[in-house]
């Protein structure tokens, strides 16, 4: 479990983070989302330890990260998929790694294999591909087998296969009971893979709930409605206060504010008859664009964010 009571960080007069407060719970995978700049890497430094809050208090399992005896067994961490020396072996890196926090040896090669580098893991980090190197990345973030784990953009620039390896893997962690709290730019991918969501935007929490309510809060989810009369049925839908307009499609109605039983009563009360009348949900990109549209920190000029289209 990660808590974070009240944290702030502040560089000068700016709030990086402002206030936050959340529990990231075990068992899940906890999506971190917010614009460029809106203190995401801040927050998981300050919760390694890396950075230390203004105020507040950043806690893994209860204690800061300063006051772990043995942090590698409690928490794990993917910032920089390239770190370690280029000219070390796979092994020879985490076998370090593992020698100065009293880890045996046995784990190494145990970790290398659950990354899939174990027929690799004598050759030099210099000649692996991103996607070996973000392998290896979750191999020291698993290395003393914690609890809690950190992935800070975890698939960037992998391949499809890379991608879809890390999101399984990361779901995995997940269904062993373990704290995943993952940050991620790619909308589509958080929503295969975080079952939560938090978001912020200019350090302040805009966002803390499931990924199904964050979605269903959009003002994009709409209805479609095929009837004989279109007009009749779109002034009384309006009369009742649903937002109904002509449908992009043509020969159907887009309704929005309302349910599908609102629409089918008032159609049922005008004596109309249905043809077709169907729901199409927001994408989480389209619910996180308006969640943060506000807070989007740089924003090119005379360009304001437009949801893209609802189809997926
Ligand atoms: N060491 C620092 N000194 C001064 N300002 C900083 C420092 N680190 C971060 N900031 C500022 O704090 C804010 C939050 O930055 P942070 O890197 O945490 O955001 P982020 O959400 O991770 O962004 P991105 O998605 O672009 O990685 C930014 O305005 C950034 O410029």
């Amino acid at each position: 479990m990660i808590t974070l009571n009240g944290v702030t960080k502040r560089y000068g007069d700016k709030a990086a983070v402002n206030d936050l407060s959340l529990e990231i719970k075990p068992g899940k995978v906890t999506g971190f989302l917010g614009p460029n700049g809106a203190g995401k890497s801040t927050t998981m430094r300050m919760i390694l330890g890396l950075d230390e809050p203004t105020s507040g208090q950043a806690l893994i399992n209860g204690k800061p990260y300063s006051a772990l005896r043995h942090p590698l067994s409690e928490v794990g961490a993917l910032l920089d998929a390239k770190a370690g020396h280029p000219g070390r072996t796979a092994y020879h890196h985490l076998l370090g790694l593992a020698r100065s926090n009293g880890i045996s040896a046995k784990r190494v090669t145990e970790v290398l294999d659950v990354v899939g580098l174990g027929e690799v893991k004598n050759k030099r980090i210099g000649s692996f591909s991103l996607g070996m190197g973000q392998r290896l990345g979750i191999a020291v973030a698993l290395i003393g087998d914690p609890k809690v784990l950190l992935f800070d953009e975890p698939v960037n620039g992998l391949d499809p296969d890379g991608v879809r390896w890390v999101r399984e893997f990361i779901r995995s962690l997940a269904a062993e009971g373990r704290t995943v709290f993952v940050s991620s730019h790619l909308m589509s991918e958080m929503q295969d893979t975080a079952d939560h969501l938090v978001v912020i935007g200019r350090g302040k929490l805009i966002a803390d709930a499931p990924i199904e309510e964050v979605i269903s809060g959009s003002s994009m989810n709409s209805m479609k409605v095929v009837t004989t009369d279109l007009d009749v049925l779109q002034k009384e839908l309006v009369r009742t206060g649903l937002d109904a307009k002509e449908h992009p499609e043509g020969n159907a109605l887009l309704v929005t504010g309302g349910s599908l039983e609102d629409i089918g009563s008032t159609a049922h009360r005008l004596g109309l008859p249905i043809f077709e009348l169907s729901q199409r949900n927001a994408s989480l990109e389209q619910a996180y664009m308006e969640l943060t549209a506000a807070s989007v920190e740089y924003e090119a000029a005379g360009i304001t964010q437009q949801p893209s289209d609802a189809k997926r």
